[in-house]
């Protein structure tokens, strides 16, 4: 421990420093914005403001550790076997944490002098974006640190870079004002670095969301520099597979700042980093951040996993193979080719259940490979991330073999068993026959190697064995010796080994002869402790034997560690691998049980589907037992006609108009993904951008009202769809007066009809709006279906061609309970305002109706009575005069009554 002390002595002038407090001035001066976990002993110890933070965020108690310039000095303490749990905490509440440790042995600090301090570091830096451990992780999604930076002159505004230092996987795009956000929503990072400069510039264009300030991290601007980034880059990355000049130059700020961060955060550590993919969203579905919000695909509004279309679809059986499926969903692709063959590949599996039963069964053990991998890099790996690899190794080598054997496999399957195939076969033997089948975390625990792996390992394993032997065979002889039965020679970590004796029989080995034999150490209440010459030289050389298996030890899982790190190209790729099989195997799985179809994707502008389904409403509508209707929509349309078509859908709320509309859009998601959809027949012509706003949202942190924000999001898909878009959209123009709602709607529709072109799904409850499919050739009207019955309305969710006469607001609002004579008072006052405008009446006799009606606040209108025979037949039952014979009748003639009345 330590020695050196953190307090000002007695007596000295307030501000003078101890070296100790010296020393954590020091280090907490050049890493500000830290919590730092100061490393004395078996404790991280928090000082100051820090420890103030701490003991508040995690629940554990503020000491006093001394006085600083007249003040208490706050402390708490992190006892290192629990640091991990303190720290996670810290990190989910939003603290960054500089971890700090001792160096050097206390004992070298001390030969230097007995007031030195023992040398001390931050090792590295924890925050939200860096993180790599299990612990603190969600195995299933991906942890991205990305970095926003921006040029003010060139063609390119802004470039976002982005890394998952668990992974490896680094990615950098050039974006404009516009798609930030579209790709901030997609990326969805953990932390965003970005200088203050640029900060200011985005929250003046009003691109600064929010969500951002809660993951902001600021840095240097020095940091995001273009011509500092080369050479940052040129170091990080080979030169034969990325060439950093190739890039922009906000994208060379952009990944030289996420570069120099991760470096700084691990303190000279290097992250296995593979080369960065330039601007992947070229190829892919552009959905803006209100889409992905408003179809749930990662998570629900309420930002829950469960109840998303991720959530529905996701069978994989690996951690990384949910990564990759979570990836895909955000970013459903737009070349048709590439899609067919990601569906080939599904489509073999969905064929072949016994293949797809024995790869998913063999992917079940597979570890995760990436991640083991990246620790290890970052030394912070132990025994059991190096089995992983060797497993994971073993598994894509039997996974290779099933698939190698089967005739005719699509390329993608081909591919995919080729680098299986070519996994480090070595990784796996050698790992097999280095470690123990049961394996500490950390290699500096030992015992992790296997016997008869190293000759000179197990031979000082035996000499500790053996010396273990002597001790028994000394505790024999020492009771021979003394005569006492109770003798024991035992263990502990302060005395190391050491004789107890009862203490009834303490004073004897005090005495001579003994006590030439014995020296004195401990009396306990029950017992009294000695040790001897030989005890002690027999425990020096247990020792030795330790040291020098532990040694060994450390040297073998060096050398390991060296063997996996010479192949982390290659096994990063085997980790792609895995969970790309894994991703096709899971699909296909979804596909084959939930009868989903595979779709046609082509380049056309067709977007016909036929007993279509909402992938997550159907799981819930069945899990209540009840069936999902499937529907049919078809917005084909061709350049011809000038573009694709609009369906105006109109039907009553409840009716499912929310759940036919979103159903389309997940719809072309999935196919994109690669992926069977939930329905008999679907053709797609590849959808460029999707948009989708169904549901309210408003944006109060924006100071912007739900109309306010409809508009805006409106004004988005009228500038930014193209003919090959989908469009869907649900009652635009209602948080308004009606006919200012009903001129926007109705223009929207013109718009997108005449000058878009594009594929639309339109709901509204402006009924108004339906008689444009008279003068707009590719506009035609479905409504939801519904039946009516004895004043209920009973939902079809069927949608057919025509448009709705009426909402049946009054019939929802009645379903969810509103007071009887408030859904009164509004039929009366909907009769009137139905009759007015109609235009039966006269407008002085429709404003004295409107006058004449008894208004609710002062005279509340009665509950309808049920006048119709069932009513008073109940009415007229008097359950307590019954005999049982009598309510047996009763009931049959009230079922009789229901009868007649559904005949008529
Ligand atoms: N095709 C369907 N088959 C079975 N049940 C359905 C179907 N569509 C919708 N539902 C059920 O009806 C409920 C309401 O659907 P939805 O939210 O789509 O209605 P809506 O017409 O959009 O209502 P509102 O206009 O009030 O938003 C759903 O939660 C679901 O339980």
């Amino acid at each position: 421990m330590d020695q050196s002390t953190f307090e000002a002595p007695a007596g000295a002038a307030s501000a003078a420093l101890t070296p100790m407090m010296a020393q954590y001035f020091e280090i907490k001066a050049v890493n500000p914005g830290y919590l730092l976990f100061y490393r004395m002993g078996d404790f991280y110890e928090l000082f100051f403001e820090d420890a103030e933070i701490a003991s508040a965020a995690l629940g554990i108690v503020l000491t006093k550790r001394g006085k600083h310039l007249g003040e208490d000095i706050g402390m708490c303490g992190v006892p290192i076997h629990a640091a991990n749990d303190y720290l996670n905490k810290l990190i989910r509440l939003g603290h960054r944490v500089a971890i700090c440790e001792q160096m050097e042995d206390p004992a070298e600090a001390k030969k230097r002098g007995s007031k030195s301090v023992v040398k001390r570091d931050v090792v590295r830096l924890v925050t939200p974006g860096t993180l790599t451990e299990d612990d603190h992780l969600d195995a299933r999604a991906s942890n991205y640190l990305a970095a926003l930076a921006m040029v003010r002159h060139g063609d390119v505004d802004f470039a976002l870079a982005w890394a998952d230092i668990s992974t490896g996987e680094t990615f950098v795009a050039d974006l404009t004002a516009e798609t930030l956000a579209d790709e901030m929503a997609r990326v969805a990072p953990a932390e965003l670095l970005l200088a203050d400069a640029t900060r200011a510039a985005l929250v003046e264009r009003h691109l600064f969301a929010p969500a951002w300030a809660g993951i902001a991290t600021n840095i240097a601007p020095a940091l995001a520099d273009s011509e500092a980034a080369m050479p940052v880059l040129r170091s990080a990355f080979p030169a034969d597979l990325f060439d950093p000049s190739a890039l922009s130059r906000a994208g060379r700020a952009a990944l030289g700042a996420l570069v120099a961060y991760i470096g700084d955060s691990q303190k000279g550590r290097t992250a296995p980093l593979r080369p960065p993919q330039a601007n992947p969203a070229e190829t892919t579905m552009a959905i803006d951040a209100a889409t992905r919000s408003s179809l749930e695909i990662l998570q629900t509004q309420r930002g829950q996993t469960k109840g998303s279309l991720r959530h529905s679809i996701d069978l994989t059986v690996t951690a990384s193979g949910a990564r990759l499926l979570a990836s895909r969903l955000a970013a459903p692709l737009r070349r048709a080719d590439a899609i067919n063959e990601r569906l080939d590949a599904v489509a073999r599996l969905v064929d072949d259940t016994l293949l797809r039963g024995r790869l998913r069964q063999d992917l079940k053990s597979v570890p995760d490979l990436a991640r083991a991998l990246s620790r290890l890099a970052l030394e912070r790996g132990g025994p059991r991330d190096l089995a992983a690899i060797g497993k994971a190794v073993g598994a894509a080598l039997a996974l290779a073999t099933h698939l190698g054997n089967q005739p005719e496999l699509p390329p993608v399957l081909a591919d995919l068993a080729k680098t299986l195939g070519a996994a480090p076969r070595t990784l796996a033997s050698e790992m097999g026959l280095a470690l123990d089948d049961e394996l500490p975390l950390l290699a500096r625990d030992g015992g992790f190697v296997r016997p008869a792996y190293d000759g000179v390992l197990d031979e000082e394993r035996a000499l500790g064995r053996e010396t273990r032997a002597v001790v028994a065979a000394l505790q024999a002889r020492l009771m021979d010796e003394t005569d006492v039965r109770s003798l024991k020679i035992k263990h502990n970590g302060v005395l190391g080994f050491f004789v107890e004796v009862p203490a009834n029989h303490g004073q004897k080995l005090l005495e001579a002869p003994h006590r030439e034999t014995f020296i004195h150490r401990q009396t306990m209440a029950n017992a009294m402790r000695f040790t001897t010459t030989e005890l002690a030289e027999l425990e020096g050389r247990i020792a030795r034997a330790q040291d020098a298996a532990l040694d060994i030890e450390l040297r073998i899982f060096a050398r390991l560690r060296q063997m996996v790190l010479a192949e982390t190209l290659q096994l990063q790729g085997l980790a792609d691998a895995l969970a790309e099989l894994d991703v096709t195997a899971a699909l296909a799985e979804v596909s084959a049980l939930r009868g989903y179809c595979r779709p046609i994707v082509d380049d056309s502008l067709a977007f016909a589907i036929s007993g279509g389904r909402h992938p997550v409403v159907e799981l819930m509508v069945k899990a209540e037992g009840q069936s999902f209707v499937a529907n049919d929509a078809d917005l084909s349309g061709s350049e011809q006609v000038g573009g694709g078509s609009l369906w105006l859908v109109t039907g009553p709320n409840m009716g499912g108009k929310s759940t036919f509309l979103r159903q389309n859009a997940l719809i072309a998601i999935l196919a994109q993904m690669g992926c069977y959809v939930p329905a008999d027949r679907a053709h797609i012509g590849v959808v460029d951008r999707l948009f989708s706003r169904v549901g309210a949202s408003d944006d109060i942190a924006h100071g912007r009202s739900t109309f306010m924000v409809e508009m805006v999001e409106t004004a988005a898909i009228l500038n930014r769809a193209t003919r090959r878009s989908l469009v869907v959209l649900d009652e635009i123009g209602r948080g308004t007066a009606t006919f200012d709602g009903l001129s926007i709607a109705w223009a929207a529709v013109e718009a997108l009809h005449e000058t878009t072109g594009c594929r639309a799904l339109f709901a509204t409850h402006f009924h108004e709006l339906t008689s444009l499919a008279k003068t707009l050739s590719r506009v035609a009207n479905v409504t939801m279906k519904v039946r009516e019955w004895e004043g209920e309305v009973v939902f079809l969710h069927e949608v057919g061609p025509g448009a709705a006469d009426r909402s049946y607001g009054i019939q929802v609002a009645r379903l969810a309970g509103l007071p009887a004579p408030v859904i009164a008072r509004a039929k009366q006052v909907l009769d009137v305002l139905e009759q007015r405008s109609s235009g039966s009446a006269s407008s002085s006799q429709k404003a004295s109706v409107l006058d004449d009606l008894p208004l609710f606040a002062h005279q509340p209108a009665p509950a309808p009575k049920g006048k119709d025979p069932i009513h008073e037949a109940i009415d007229a039952v008097r359950p307590d005069e019954m005999t049982p014979r009598q309510a047996i009748e009763a009931l049959y003639n009230l079922k009789k009554l229901r009868d007649d009345a559904r005949r008529s």
